[in-house]
């Protein structure tokens, strides 16, 4: 007899991501060939979004679509299939596709002054669909913080990447590297405060 209160099965029945809506339980390799395809696809996405690049004047990293691809798709895929979409993206971009920012590719740009960005979209994959599985992207304020904690990733690793790799001092980063894009990071989260809870709704679950 097993104890309410105690039980003796652990409850380990984490919630569900927008992915695991499309049905694959038949049979394994239909779930692989579901996961790979979700991981390619978000890669993809990422690429595509890299090359929404909008230069800074005087700065070494430009504004460009690729942290919306990351966070949402992290939401969507949840932590492994999120991190695992970055982790292909980067390589596929060291190896030599064009995939970063504006076509860029190579062992130079990922050691570069924005490489510490790359970097940060594979731990950030991890954190946001980490959060996701929890349920945190079922809500619009829930969506919203787990854009933040991603974006946060992402600069608490590009930051301090980009004041070494471009010698400039702690505060000069801060500015050149995050202060110029929080406008339009709160964008992105606020896009996917709608996009996020809106296909919840959509899908009844
Ligand atoms: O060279 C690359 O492909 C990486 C570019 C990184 C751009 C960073 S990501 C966070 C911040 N938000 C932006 O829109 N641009 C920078």
């Amino acid at each position: 007899m097993t104890s309410l209160a105690f039980p003796l099965v652990p409850r380990t029945n984490p919630r569900r991501v927008l992915a695991d809506l499309i049905p694959a339980e038949s049979s394994r390799a239909r779930a692989i060939a579901r996961d790979v395809t979700l991981v390619v696809a978000v890669a993809a996405l990422t690429a595509l979004a890299a090359q929404i690049r909008i230069p800074v004047p005087g700065l070494p990293v430009p504004i460009t679509g690729q942290t919306f691809a990351v966070l949402l798709g992290a939401a969507a895929l949840g932590p492994f299939r999120g991190t695992a979409a970055q982790v292909l993206y980067v390589g596929v971009g060291l190896v030599g596709l064009p995939v970063y920012a504006g076509g860029g590719a190579g062992a130079e740009v990922l050691f570069g002054a924005s490489g510490g960005y790359l970097v940060g979209f594979v731990v950030a994959g991890a954190v946001v669909g980490a959060l996701a599985r929890r349920g945190m992207d079922r809500g619009v304020l829930g969506t919203v913080l787990a854009f933040a904690a991603g974006s946060a990733v992402i600069y608490a690793i590009g930051v301090p990447w980009l004041a070494v790799v471009a010698g400039m001092a702690p505060g000069e980063a801060f500015v050149a590297g995050a202060g110029v894009f929080l406008i339009g990071d709160a964008i992105k989260a606020a896009l996917a405060g709608v996009l996020l809870p809106g296909a919840w709704r959509l899908a009844r679950d």
